[in-house]
C-alpha cells in the first residue's frame, strides 16, 4: 500500500521551518506552514518572504501561513520545526495527532529530559514518527544550495515514503531507523558548538578547536551508545556532520553564543531578548543530567554548563580539561 502523502504541512515559522516549507514548495508543491507570530503570517502571505527569521531571499508563492493549527487538519504529514523546548505545548494543540510527524528540533526536553522522539509519542501515540537531522544551515537549503541529510524512521517503509516526498534535486535525505541516534547526535552537537564558539572568543587557536570537535565527538558517541544509538548513525550526517557544521561557522548561533561567551559577555546578556534559538543552551544542563544519570563522562558539555551559568571562567574550565588525568584515546 503505497502512503498518501499529498498534502504536507510545515508547523513553526522560524528559519529551520520557514527553509523547509521553500524545500517542499521547490518542486510546485502547496505547503501550508503554522507560524505563532502574527507578522510573519502576514509577512509570508502578502509579501511571500519572513524578515523576521530567514530574511534571506524571496519564498515560494506556492507556501501559504496560517496562525490557527486547525487548518493542517488536512494534512498527510507534518514536518514539525518549534524548538525543542516548546515541542510537547505545540503538538498537543494539533487537531489531529494521527498522521506521520517529521520532528526536525534539535534539543533534549529540560525538567522530563525527553528527547523528542519520546515528547511527541507521548502527545501524539497514533503517529508515525521520523526524525530529520543533519548539517542544513537554513539560509543555505532556503537558496536550494546542495545538502544531505538523515531521515530517520523506524518504520523503513514510512521513512522511504517520506524521504521520496522530500528529495529534491539539491536536498537529499539518507535514510535510517536508528531515530535515537539522529536525535542525539543533533542535541549534543549544539552543545559543543557553544564549547568551539568559546574557543573562537577566546582565541584559543585552531589545534584547540580540532581537539574540542574530536573529544567532543568521544563524549557524543559513549552517551549515544549508552542511549541505544548506532555508531555509525553518530559518525554520519545527523552526528559528526553537523558538528563539523556547526563547530567551524560563525552561521550557527550556537557557536556565536559559545563567541560571546569566550569575549566573556555574559550567558544571560546574550541571551536575553533574542527572537532566535540557541538549543545547545537548554540543552546543556539537562544533556549534563542525563549523561551523570546514564554514567557517562562529558567533561566538555559540563564545561558549558559550567560557563553558561557563570560559574567558572574560561582560563579555568580550560585548565580543568587539560589537567584530567591521562586515559587512553578509545576510552
Ligand atoms: N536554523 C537552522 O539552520 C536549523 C537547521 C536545522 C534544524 N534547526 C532546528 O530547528 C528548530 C527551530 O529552529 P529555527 O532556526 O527554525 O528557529 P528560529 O530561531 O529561526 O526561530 C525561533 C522559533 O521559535 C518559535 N518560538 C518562540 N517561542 C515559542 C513558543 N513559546 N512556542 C512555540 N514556538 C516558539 C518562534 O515562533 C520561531 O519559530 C531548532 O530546534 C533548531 O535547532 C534549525
Ligand atoms: O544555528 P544553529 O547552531 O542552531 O545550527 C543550525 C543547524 O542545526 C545546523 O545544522
Amino acid at each position: 500500500m503505497t502512503m498518501k502523502l499529498d498534502r504536507l504541512g510545515v508547523i513553526g515559522g522560524g528559519a529551520w521551518g520557514t527553509a523547509m516549507a521553500q524545500v517542499i514548495a521547490s518542486d510546485g508543491s502547496d505547503v501550508l506552514l503554522w507560524a505563532r507570530e502574527p507578522e510573519v503570517v502576514a509577512a509570508i502571505n502578502e509579501g511571500h518572504s519572513n524578515p523576521i527569521f530567514l530574511p534571506v531571499l524571496p519564498l515560494s508563492e506556492r507556501i501559504r501561513a496560517t496562525g490557527d493549527l486547525a487548518d493542517l487538519s488536512d494534512c498527510d504529514a507534518l514536518v514539525v520545526v518549534v524548538p525543542a523546548q516548546f515541542l510537547g505545548a505545540v503538538l498537543a494543540q494539533l487537531p489531529r495527532r494521527d498522521v506521520p510527524l517529521v520532528l526536525c528540533a534539535k534539543g533534549i526536553e529540560a525538567g522530563t529530559r525527553r528527547l523528542m522522539s519520546e515528547v511527541a509519542a507521548d502527545v501524539a501515540p497514533g503517529a508515525p514518527i521520523a526524525v530529520l537531522s543533519g548539517p542544513t544551515f537554513a539560509h543555505e537549503v532556503a537558496a536550494g544550495r546542495p545538502t544531505a541529510i538523515t531521515l530517520a524512521c523506524a518504520d523503513e517503509a514510512v521513512g522511504l515514503a517520506l524521504a521520496e516526498r522530500l528529495r529534491r534535486p539539491g536536498f537529499r535525505p539518507y535514510l535510517s531507523q536508528d531515530v535515537v541516534g539522529a536525535e542525539i547526535g543533533g542535541a549534543v552537537k549544539n552543545v559543543l558548538a557553544i564549547a568551539c564558539g568559546v574557543v573562537e572568543g577566546a582565541g584559543l587557536g585552531q589545534n584547540a578547536r580540532a581537539a574540542l570537535i574530536s573529544r567532543g565527538f568521544a563524549e557524543m558517541t559513549r552517551f549515544g551508545l549508552a542511549r541505544g544509538a548506532r555508531a555509525e548513525t553518530l559518525a554520519g550526517l545527523s552526528g559528526l556532520g553537523d558538528l563539523v557544521l556547526t563547530c567551524s561557522s560563525i552561521s550557527s548561533r550556537n557557536f556565536s553564543l559559545g563567541k560571546g561567551l569566550g569575549e566573556g559577555v555574559p550567558a544571560a546578556e546574550l541571551l536575553r531578548d533574542r527572537r532566535t534559538v540557541a538549543e545547545g543552551a537548554a540543552t546543556a544542563p539537562v544533556l549534563a543530567e542525563a549523561a551523570r544519570e546514564a554514567g557517562v563522562d562529558m567533561p566538555i558539555v559540563d564545561a558549558v554548563c559550567a560557563l553558561l551559568v557563570g560559574e567558572a571562567t574560561v582560563d579555568a574550565v580550560v585548565a580543568d580539561l587539560l589537567a584530567r588525568p591521562l586515559k587512553q584515546e578509545g576510552a
